[in-house]
């Protein structure tokens, strides 16, 4: 038996993360954890947050800028909202040592490697990425280091991208415990658009539409929200800031996958109107197997706890 030769400790000389949110500091925390970084930097541009962050202890250094968070950093990762990525990248460019691996988390892939390219300077590997585990809350004290534990993390690495610089961010989220999947920015961003925006869409929606009926008391809404209006409002309690630029750098896939929603939605709404009971329970049962075989594959955890444990 061949055996892979042991990964070399730590895996990342210095490590920077600059957004010290839900998922920057869930990054942070399991790079401690593991003690997958030499040294580890953090930065937000708000400075309650930065003090926050110093407070937890779960970096080693928290700097004070920009500049200063990346200077002779070997791989940083970029946890702002997709919208911030451009603004960031152009903060840092200056700074970053040659050879230095530039990543990030956003939720949406094709925008932000043109962010990050119209910015980043040569010889830097760009290599976006986007962790597919998260929840509804934000800010530093939202994240755990089991985050990202059995979860995905898809990497999108453009046309000619440096393989080992590839392979060592990988070696990285799996050390995190993460899966790691690779693909094309674009296909990353129509994915997504059917698994995890138009869904989110939906549900501010939904509540939005419960909000404002006027026949029925905001106070019926919350008394009588049953376990499927629920977790509606659960998805909808989800960062204003993060998902209108979600929307806003996706908008080609997620009008697609919305078009073909309209459809088949109108199409339901025949069926109920015709008394279509067999389209109906065809749909559903349809549904109902792809729900089961999505916990069979273990994506799915019991409760909505996102398999949080204790650290
Ligand atoms: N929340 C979730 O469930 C998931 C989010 N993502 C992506 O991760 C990224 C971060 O999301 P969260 O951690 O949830 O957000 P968050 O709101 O918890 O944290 C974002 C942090 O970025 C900081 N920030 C904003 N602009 C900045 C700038 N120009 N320079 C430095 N810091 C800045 C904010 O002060 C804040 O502390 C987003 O791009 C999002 O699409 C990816 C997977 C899951
Ligand atoms: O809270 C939920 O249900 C999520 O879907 C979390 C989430 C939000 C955004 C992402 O890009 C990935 C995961």
């Amino acid at each position: 038996m061949v055996l892979d030769p042991p990964l070399p400790r730590p895996l990342v000389g210095r490590l920077t993360v600059i957004g010290l949110g839900l998922i920057g500091s869930s990054i942070l925390r399991a790079v401690d954890v593991r003690q997958l970084a030499g040294t580890s930097v953090a930065y937000d541009a708000a400075p309650e947050v930065r003090a926050r962050v110093a407070e937890l202890g779960i970096a080693d250094e928290v700097a004070a800028s920009p500049a200063e968070a990346v200077a002779d950093a070997d791989i940083v990762i970029l946890c702002v909202p997709v919208g911030a990525m451009g603004a960031v990248a152009q903060a840092i460019a200056p700074h970053l040592k040659p050879g230095a691996i530039v990543s990030d988390v956003g939720s949406v892939k094709g925008a932000v490697l043109a962010a990050l390219r119209a910015h980043l300077p040569e010889g830097v590997h760009i290599i976006p990425g986007h962790p597919v585990a998260g929840t509804e809350y934000s800010g530093p004290d939202a994240g755990f280091a089991t985050l990202f534990k059995n979860r995905w993390s898809i990497l999108t690495p453009p046309e000619g991208a440096d393989e080992p610089a590839v392979a060592r961010l990988s070696q990285l989220w799996a050390e995190m415990g993460a899966n790691v999947e690779i693909m094309s920015a674009e296909h990353h961003d129509l994915v997504l658009a059917i698994t995890s925006h138009v869904p989110h869409l939906i549900a501010y929606n939904i509540v939005g539409t419960a909000a404002d009926l006027e026949s029925v008391t905001q106070s019926e809404v919350i008394k009588y929200s049953a376990g499927g209006f629920r977790d509606f409002t659960r998805i909808a309690a989800s960062d204003p800031t993060m998902w209108r630029d979600v929307f806003l750098n996706n908008r080609e896939a997620v009008i697609e996958v919305l078009g073909r929603f309209t459809e088949d939605l109108i199409a339901l709404q025949r069926a109920i109107r015709w008394e279509q009971g067999e389209t109906l329970f065809n749909l559903f049962t349809r549904t109902r197997a792809i729900r089961r075989s999505i916990i069979e594959i273990g994506q799915e955890t019991a409760a909505p706890n996102f398999g949080r444990e204790p650290e």
